[in-house]
């Protein structure tokens, strides 16, 4: 499978925390453009950023396997998206800062154990190194085609499985930069 992906516009605006990207995913030589807010996670900005995700059509939950407190914070992200976002939206859970094995904090486990609980997919992303982040994307854009897909024909099966690198100790000099 060929997965290219394009950042074209970055507008940053932190006062609001929050970041739009357009980001073009081309999967299977469809070319995919993804509307990425990218909105802050600490409670201070929790209701604009819940007004952001209404009516997302993915939400991409990401912690920082150094911050064990930026992992606990995910399941209260969990509950407020169950309450406020739309029905089926998808969601995917990413553990970031791969690259700084010496000092994770949350296991692959926890994260995978938490996932499966909600029925979602988990990578570890670096985005220092681009370790899966392409990946990340990718798999959400066709999860969201996917799924508008088998609205039309009646399948929800997702496949069984995605192509991603591992981000452990066994491929450290691949997600660090050092
Ligand atoms: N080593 C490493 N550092 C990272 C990675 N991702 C982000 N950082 C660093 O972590 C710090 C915080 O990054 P941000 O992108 O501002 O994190 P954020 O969670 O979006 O921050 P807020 O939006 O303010 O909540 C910066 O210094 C980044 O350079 C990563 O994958 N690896």
């Amino acid at each position: 499978m060929h997965v290219h992906t394009r950042l074209s516009l970055s507008v940053h605006s932190p006062p609001l925390g929050i970041d739009f990207k357009i980001r073009t995913v081309d999967i299977d030589g469809k070319k995919i453009k993804l509307q990425v807010w990218d909105t802050a996670g600490q409670e201070r900005f929790k209701t604009i950023t819940t007004a952001y995700y209404r009516g997302a059509m993915g939400i991409i939950l990401v912690y920082d396997i150094t911050d064990e407190k930026s992992f606990e914070n995910i399941q209260n992200w969990m509950k407020s998206i169950k309450e406020n976002a739309s029905a089926g939206v998808e969601r995917l859970l990413l553990g970031n800062k791969c690259d700084m094995e010496a000092k994770r904090k949350v296991q692959k486990e926890q994260a995978n154990k938490l996932a499966q609980e909600h029925g979602i997919r988990f990578f570890e992303t670096s985005a220092k190194s681009s370790m899966n982040v392409d990946e990340a994307f990718s798999s959400l854009a066709r999860d969201i085609l996917l799924k508008s897909g088998s609205r039309r024909s009646g399948n929800s099966n997702k496949p069984s499985s995605t192509d991603l690198k591992t981000c452990d100790k066994k491929n450290t000099n691949k997600c660090s930069l050092g």
